[in-house]
């Protein structure tokens, strides 16, 4: 059996949500300290449990809210479990969000080495990977700009530079959608594809169920921040399309 990548462990995420309108930031800061704002509690993940073994590819598919970017934020260690734990075995390269954890004022070259550090990598290990980064970025002598100067496409496109060439062991994908302009969108998401046939561990949430058919072996099915079902990616994808149908039938 091969080992377990990642483990979660009946993980619940509640978010709290302003259950009254306030106007002015005045009025939140007198109703802050007044500790009188009331909030009520919304279940975004409710008592998730199961794992994914080594080299699996786990798809992850739900209508619009079903929590399955929550999940992967959960899995990632973005958004804290309410309840219940999430264990990973492995660097983990969260293709999500790209470019959020960069310090702003700090230049594309001081990035890649703070954002590959927090991906797990040594400093020897960047700096033998640093050219390939920046050229696979093309982001040329902007490399050298503070990043709070960058486009968000040029900072995602050095973020998936560096989330890719670091080599994770699990990847972990939010759509595979193109990143930065339309050269680099065909190319970036030609590198996702190929990551995720090259026996890595992966993660994959997706409404393009031609998609997750081609790229999973196994697929979790939320409902409602729930697991509906978990199950071989052919047979839940046929379920959950019949499901679909049915609802913009009824609509
Ligand atoms: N930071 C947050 N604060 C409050 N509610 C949130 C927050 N993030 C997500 N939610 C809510 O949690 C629920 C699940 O959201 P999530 O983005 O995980 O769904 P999803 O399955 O990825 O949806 P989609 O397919 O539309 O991307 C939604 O109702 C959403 O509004």
């Amino acid at each position: 059996m091969p080992k377990v990548d990642v483990e979660v462990n009946r993980v619940s995420v509640k978010f709290r949500l302003d259950s009254e309108k306030i106007d002015s930031l005045k009025e939140y800061f007198l109703k802050l300290t007044m500790r009188s704002i009331e909030y009520t509690e919304f279940n975004a993940l409710k008592s998730i449990d199961f794992k994914i073994h080594n080299g699996e590819r786990i798809g992850i598919i739900g209508h619009n809210g079903a929590g399955k970017s929550t999940l992967l934020k959960t899995i990632a260690g973005v958004v804290k479990p309410t309840e219940g734990s999430v264990v990973v075995n492995g660097s983990i390269a969260p293709l999500l969000e790209l470019g959020a954890g960069f310090d702003a004022d700090l230049t594309g070259v001081e990035n890649i080495f703070l954002n590959g550090a927090i991906l797990g990598r040594s400093k020897k290990y960047l700096e033998e990977k640093f050219d390939e980064i920046v050229e696979y970025s093309g982001l040329g002598k902007f490399i050298h700009t503070p990043v709070k100067n960058y486009s968000s496409g040029m900072r995602a496109r050095l973020g998936f530079s560096i989330a890719t060439k670091v080599d994770p062991d699990i990847l972990i994908v939010d759509e595979i959608l193109g990143v930065g302009d339309e050269n680099f969108q065909i190319k970036s998401s030609k590198t996702m594809k190929e990551m995720m046939t090259s026996g890595k561990t992966v993660i994959l949430v997706s409404h393009n169920l031609a998609q997750v058919k081609q790229l999973t072996e196994r697929v979790i099915w939320l409902h409602e921040g729930e697991v509906r079902q978990i199950g071989k990616t052919n047979e839940l994808c046929r379920e959950y399309k019949d499901y679909m149908d049915e609802i913009l039938n009824k609509k």
